[in-house]
């Protein structure tokens, strides 16, 4: 299964449970893993047949700014949807951290996948 790649997304979004969250920005990280067949994209050298990974980053931005939800798993789920549906991922891989919300840990987060994986006949 091959796969684009976007690590390490830096994001601000207004997230978080407790009031004091409700009124600033804090910064999320993301990892994405998105299923798409590349041989098309490479055997053309064609950038409309693959999954644009600077479009989709942008769009991901535009959603964090769009959205203030209480929990990570509520963001996680909801942009999985999104990327799913308008974009035609049959399968991704995300890995949302919370860098700084529990101050001993580097970073708290959820990872989810959702889809399922097309194995590529050779
Ligand atoms: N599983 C989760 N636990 C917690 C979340 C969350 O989104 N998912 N959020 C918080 C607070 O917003 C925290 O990040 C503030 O530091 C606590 N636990």
């Amino acid at each position: 299964m091959d796969c684009v790649l976007i690590e390490s997304l830096e994001l601000e979004t207004v997230i978080g449970v407790y009031d004091w969250e409700r009124s600033i920005r804090q910064r999320l990280t993301l990892d994405l893993e998105l299923a798409t067949d590349i041989r098309p994209a490479a055997a053309d050298d064609d950038l409309t047949k693959t999954l644009d990974y600077a479009a989709i980053s942008q769009r991901i931005a535009g959603f964090a700014d769009e959205h203030d939800f209480a929990l990570v798993e509520t963001f996680a789920e909801r942009l999985a949807q999104l990327l799913m549906e308008e974009f035609g991922v049959p399968w991704l891989r995300l890995t949302l951290r919370k860098p700084g919300a529990v101050p001993a840990a580097a970073a708290v987060g959820v990872r989810i996948e959702r889809g399922k994986r097309q194995e590529s006949a050779r």
